[in-house]
């Protein structure tokens, strides 16, 4: 699946008759849109399982959407699609399925890797996952000195911290408050220390997740959290067994670390890394939340998986979404897109979706390796939108940048909320409506004028709007309302990779740095071989040589 010999995108008809369009819309704005259509709010919205998406706030027209359509078919995202869910090795660069759809495949569903039916195996490390998860929950699962696991370390970094840290978070009024749940991603030392520093050695489980089990990171602070446990229980390494277990696709080096490969749960190679938490990489989050829990978690993921296969055009959310993004990149230059969550729970949710979006676009050559002379994947950033309103929402409503941006919201607060701040919750949400509202009309000169303001303060306070958002609601935030959104999410990206001709399943572009840092470790400790370096480096590891006063 190399797609060579592809139409390159920029010389397809489709792509210039949505150029010409792009011309023929001009300044259109939002308001015009709006008069002319006193349906469109409502039209242009989606159900998709327990989400409403709203789409109508968009610089688009029936013909735009038409015309995306059009060039979704021209680019044969449906072909890919389905040749991705029928495990066809559509990662070209590393030969590999990409099948996390599988991950939460029912447990009769048939999906072949090499003739082999994956769904029993991947059924049967959930129902491991499940029956540890409950020993632990239950505080049956006992340390080296026989106190029961409260405290649970994940160890892991990208989509071996990502997804995890930010699904309990997201799960939190959901988890088990009597269990202590900490991640640790960062190769500084500081992190670990703060992660551990305050729990007792004897009651603290270590996750070690990590799919190649190579990581340096991961690697560097498992071992010294091994070396932790074993100072503080001054035990030997016979009390590394109950007190690790890994998350790999790698059991050879998982044993090499000192961990018993019946305490590691597996996954595969058809599953990426910033895909994988709804595999065993979700372990700390099935202790937290529990299996059923989970379960429904995957079940939403399940739901839009089947949306996004089955849906037609017209309706299909993913492809709608990432034909949105397509537009924008494409022929509004936007750059970067923003994600606002307006729920504390969402906090980490666009670090999440970094990962996901940017390691899998963030690419400059098509399938067959050519260069692309089209935008690919935007900057995704963001937090949760209220904070955002009193730190950068100022430039997105008036700066000079093309900012598309998804709004997401509930509409009912977490259940155990205290009663006197479930009333916060209409005030949250008034926000959430009122900005997509003042970026997409804002307020002309003339409404300034309107209201007294002085003439040299009317520019200042004119807002021109045609600002593009999505709006997502949902009833409430429930485990399978995230694995939708999830879902959804990741077949946004998938669909703009398509359209893109790129691979968006491999990630050569972290491999640099990796090799890069390991030949200048032995330059920062033991010195020497800075004339390897070029200047601006050698200078700069000279300097913090001197500074730890190394000569
Ligand atoms: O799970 P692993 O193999 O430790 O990898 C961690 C992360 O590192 C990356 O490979 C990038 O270096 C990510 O794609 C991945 O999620």
């Amino acid at each position: 699946m190399t797609n060579a010999g592809r139409t390159r995108l920029n010389q397809l008809p489709e792509w210039a008759a949505l150029g010409k369009h792009r011309e023929q819309l001009g300044d259109t704005h939002l308001r015009e849109l709006f008069d002319a259509d006193p349906r469109r709010g409502t039209g242009y919205a989606l159900r998709v399982g327990d989400l409403y998406l709203d789409y109508s706030k968009h610089l688009v027209t029936d013909e735009t959407l038409r015309l995306l359509r059009d060039l979704a078919a021209a680019t044969d995202v449906a072909g890919l699609r389905d040749a991705m869910f029928r495990g066809e090795k559509i990662n070209n660069t590393e030969d590999r399925a990409v099948l996390h759809t599988a991950l939460r495949a029912p447990r009769d569903a048939v999906i072949e890797v090499d003739g082999v039916n994956v769904v029993p195996e991947v059924h049967a490390v959930l129902d491991k996952m499940a029956a540890f998860a409950d020993k632990v929950r239950a505080g049956e699962w006992t340390g080296h000195t026989g106190k029961p696991i409260r405290n649970i370390v994940n160890i892991g970094i990208g989509g071996s911290d990502l997804g995890p840290a930010m699904a309990y978070e997201v799960l939190r009024a959901y988890t088990q408050r009597d269990l202590t749940f900490r991640f640790v991603s960062n190769v500084d030392g500081a992190d670990l220390h703060e992660a551990v520093r305050d729990l007792d050695a004897a009651e603290t489980l270590f996750i070690v997740a990590s799919k190649t089990f190579t990581t340096i990171e991961t690697i560097t602070n498992a071992t010294s959290a091994r070396n932790w446990l074993l100072t503080e229980l001054r035990a030997g390494q016979d009390a590394v067994a109950k007190h690790f277990v890994a998350l790999s696709t790698n059991a050879e080096k998982v044993e090499d670390f000192g961990i018993d490969t019946a305490n590691m749960f597996e996954f595969w190679d058809w599953v990426g890394g910033r895909y994988s938490y709804d595999s065993a990489i979700g372990l700390s989050l099935m202790i937290a939340i529990g299996p059923e829990r989970f379960r429904e978690m995957l079940d939403g993921f399940h739901l839009v998986d089947e949306h996004f296969r089955t849906a037609p055009p017209e309706q299909n959310a993913p492809l709608l979404l990432g034909l949105l993004g397509v537009w924008y990149g494409a022929f509004f230059d936007a750059q970067s897109h923003a994600v606002l969550p307006y729920s504390h729970y969402l906090s980490k949710f666009t670090a999440y979706l970094q990962q996901l979006d940017m390691e899998s676009n963030g690419k400059s050559v098509t399938r067959d390796g050519q260069p692309v002379d089209w935008q690919t994947g935007p900057v995704v950033w963001g937090t949760p939108g209220t904070n955002g309103q009193h730190a950068y929402y100022q430039l997105i409503h008036q700066g000079t940048k093309v900012i598309p941006a998804d709004f997401i919201g509930f509409a009912r607060p977490v259940e155990d909320l205290l009663p006197g701040l479930v009333a916060q919750h209409d005030l949250l949400m008034a926000n959430f409506f009122a900005q997509t509202q003042a970026l997409a009309f804002g307020k002309t000169p003339e409404e300034v004028r309107a209201e007294g303001v002085p003439e040299e303060l009317v520019a200042h306070k004119t807002f021109h709007g045609n600002h593009p958002t999505t709006t997502i609601l949902a009833e409430a935030l429930t485990p399978s309302v995230l694995g939708q959104l999830v879902a959804l999410y990741e077949h946004k990206v998938f669909v703009q990779g398509a359209v893109w001709n790129i691979d968006s399943f491999d990630q050569w572009g972290v491999e640099l740095g990796k090799v890069l840092a390991k030949r200048i470790e032995p330059v920062l400790t033991e010195g020497g071989g800075g004339e390897q370096l070029d200047s601006s480096t050698a200078g700069l590891v000279s300097a913090y040589r001197a500074l730890r006063g190394r000569s």
